[in-house]
């Protein structure tokens, strides 16, 4: 299976079977800080396994340009993968849902200034692909024993089109 995907606007309803939008959407859950700050809480369905713990790591990644050929996916299956950009540049989420172990369709989604995403626990995805400088990147993902990686590369690729 292969061909042309395009791109859809990130949104938490379309994201949500393969994970979360981190954003500032709506009203905050609470005012704190003296009333100068709203906290909009527990945004993210973060999951590091039992022999695992919570890292926070820094990518500083080659922006990318659309189209995009997509060769190549990935998945962790001990534990949940979130990139919070560092700027506001925007970048290219992409995720597959699983067809029997394999990735089926991909779906690819291009952030807008402010959100980030969390990617749960064995979702197939794309590798972090900024769509724009800079390409830095805060990872919140397990740190922990084994590989924590399953990769899949498509005997054809696709190709992402805005
Ligand atoms: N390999 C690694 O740390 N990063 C990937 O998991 C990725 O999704 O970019
Ligand atoms: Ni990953």
């Amino acid at each position: 299976m292969s061909g042309e995907i395009r791109t859809e606007p990130l949104t938490r309803a379309a994201f949500a079977p393969f994970g979360d939008v981190i954003e500032a959407a709506g009203a905050p859950d609470k005012i704190i800080n003296a009333g100068l700050c709203g906290r909009h809480h527990d945004l993210a369905r973060l999951d590091f396994g039992s022999d695992g713990r919570a890292g926070i790591s820094v990518f500083d990644a080659k922006p990318r340009a659309l189209p995009y050929t997509l060769d190549l996916v990935e998945r962790h299956p001990d534990g949940s993968q979130a990139f919070i950009p560092l700027s506001l540049a925007s970048f290219l989420v992409i995720v597959v849902p699983d067809e029997d172990g394999r990735p089926g369709r991909p779906r690819a989604f291009v952030t807008t200034p402010g959100q980030a995403v969390n990617l749960l626990r064995n979702t197939w995805h794309g590798v972090l692909t900024p769509l724009e400088a800079p390409g830095l990147f805060a990872v919140v993902d397990r740190i922990g024993p084994g590989a924590n990686l399953e990769e899949y590369r498509f005997e054809v690729p696709w190709r992402v089109t805005g």
